[in-house]
């Protein structure tokens, strides 16, 4: 990983979300101040409802702060871009294409000015073998299993190569055994790309097992971030090892501590 290059590849200075509602101005975030290195992989975590979404699609440029700068590789981010590749929770795929011609569409996209069509499919068939679907590349989102979506939804993500890779909570709808391989292959795969990543989680061991840095929200409204953990567990990182880890079990501790102890009483009123 390549941390040393640029410190603050993605750059969020003091931002503001304020949404117009019926009921008046709603602010779901504020004053939020967050720097991720190159090749980081940076967890959200926080109560539902805290802003971890609203904080991703900001960086993804899907929506605007009404207070505050977010940069990537020192540019404003002024809206969305290939350069920065979401992938949602419900995955999003074309019902009607299979498995290729929705990640070809992405591949098309973003680099059909400067490939013939050979090399788009060969990019295509590469990163559906990337993330094991070469034999579910002609069946469509309706035949296969949400697990296998999810990947069709990463492999899309992928074929654009981003530098900068956004999930949201992509694992949340998969039964516990699907989720635990799909973390292994997602940080086999960022290991390989190096793509630096952030990603929204309830799940507190999915975010010490993938992360460099835990990234804990405060409850809303007015959101803001209230502490940073940084994990230095050596990588690559094997799971049945590390749950006997003291290190990960500290790690693990320190955040159920601000989650249900730091934040709790508040999610008590608002709940
Ligand atoms: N477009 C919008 N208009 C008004 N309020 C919004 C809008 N989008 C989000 N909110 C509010 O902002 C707050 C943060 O929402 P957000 O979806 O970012 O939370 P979250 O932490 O991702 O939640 P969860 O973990 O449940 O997905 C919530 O109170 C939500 O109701």
């Amino acid at each position: 990983m390549n941390t040393t290059v640029n410190p603050q590849y993605i750059d969020i200075q003091g931002v503001e979300q304020t949404f117009k509602t019926k009921k008046g101005p709603f602010c779901a975030l504020q004053n939020v101040n967050l720097k991720v290195a190159k090749g980081e992989f940076v967890a959200l975590i926080g109560h539902s409802g805290c802003g971890k979404s609203t904080l991703l699609n900001l960086i993804a440029g899907l929506t605007m702060p009404t207070q505050g700068v977010l940069l990537c590789a020192n540019r404003e981010i002024g809206g969305p871009g290939p350069e920065r590749a979401v992938v949602f929770q419900n995955h999003s795929l074309l019902p009607w294409l299979t498995c290729f011609e929705n990640v070809y569409l992405a591949v098309e996209r973003v680099f059909s000015a400067t490939e013939n069509k050979a090399q788009l499919k060969a990019r295509t068939d590469a990163v559906l073998a990337m993330v094991g679907l070469t034999a579910a590349a002609q069946k469509r989102p309706g035949e296969i299993s949400g697990g296998m979506k999810q990947r069709v939804g990463i492999a899309r993500a992928l074929s654009m190569e981003p530098k900068v890779l956004l999930l949201d909570e992509p694992f949340g709808a998969l039964d516990a055994l699907t989720r635990a391989k799909l973390q292994d292959e997602l940080l086999q795969i960022v290991a390989n790309t190096q793509s630096t990543v952030v990603m929204v989680t309830h799940d507190v061991d999915e975010a010490v097992l993938l992360s460099d840095k835990i990234v804990m929200m405060t409850n809303g409204p007015s959101a803001t971030i209230g502490e940073v953990l940084s994990v230095e567990l050596p990588r690559p990182r094997n799971r049945v090892e590390l749950a006997e880890s003291t290190q990960y079990l500290h790690y693990r501790k320190a955040v159920i501590d601000f989650l249900y102890t730091r934040q709790a009483h508040v999610e008590k009123l608002t709940a």
